[in-house]
């Protein structure tokens, strides 16, 4: 595969897909807002977060005990991992479910995946950011823990991820904000009054309802 040229690995050309990157902290609502947009706008959702998850509990995973001690940490799997999953579930969607649209939600959330990605994968149109207080985002991710399963819904990994976030993926916002490709939502209200925005987000940047 030539890596030097933005060009799925199914022949659709960069301008020929359309990909919104969305951000924010953790617990700010973006799974919540993605299936949202996936009913109204026809999107394929793509969570780096559920990919990572998928591929460390499947069997034979080289990198299944990586993940997993990344994710407790709420650190940053390194990005060779995440890109290839992202890029396997791009090129199965626009082959099997013929969508070239999609949202690729907690990713990236280091400079060398956005840089890379826009390199060998894909320009992004923009990102989509919720911006949430701490204290918002910790009372809803300690509630989603009762239920979730999740190996980082406790107090020591929502420290943690929020520390990751501040230092490793806000720089990321900033990087495509100077470029005119960020559209900041405000995320603390409820998931309606949120959608609200995000709609309006949409219409600004030319994306219409299907
Ligand atoms: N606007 C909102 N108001 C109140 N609760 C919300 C709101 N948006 C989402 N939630 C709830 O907060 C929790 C976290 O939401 P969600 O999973 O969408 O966040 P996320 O940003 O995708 O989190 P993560 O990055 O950890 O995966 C969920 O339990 C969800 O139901
Ligand atoms: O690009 C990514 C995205 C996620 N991770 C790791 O997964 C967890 C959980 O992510 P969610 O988006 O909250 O589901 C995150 O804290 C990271 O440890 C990653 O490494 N790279």
């Amino acid at each position: 595969m030539n890596r030097d040229k933005p060009l799925f690995p199914t022949g659709v050309a960069e301008g020929e897909a359309t990909v919104i990157f969305v951000l924010g902290g953790p617990g700010a609502g973006k799974g919540t807002q993605c299936s949202n947009i996936v009913r109204d706008y026809k999107f394929k959702h793509l969570s780096a977060g559920d990919l990572l998850r998928e591929e460390q509990d499947r069997k034979g995973s080289d990198f299944g005990d990586l993940i997993k001690e990344y994710i407790r940490d709420g650190k940053i799997v390194p990005m060779e991992v995440t890109i290839q999953l992202l890029e396997n579930a791009m090129q199965a969607t626009i082959k099997n479910e013929h969508i070239n649209k999609f949202l690729i939600d907690g990713f990236p959330r280091k400079m060398d995946q956005a840089i890379q990605f826009e390199k060998s994968v894909c320009k992004s149109n923009f990102t989509l950011f919720f911006e949430c207080t701490e204290k918002v985002m910790e009372e809803r991710l300690l509630n989603r823990g009762k239920t979730s399963g999740r190996a980082d819904d406790n107090e020591e990994s929502i420290r943690k991820r929020f520390r990751t976030f501040v230092e490793t993926s806000m720089p990321v916002v900033d990087y495509f904000d100077k470029d005119g490709r960020v559209v900041k939502i405000q995320a603390v209200q409820t998931p309606d009054e949120v959608y609200e925005h995000v709609k309006l987000g949409f219409t600004e940047r030319g994306i219409k309802l299907v």
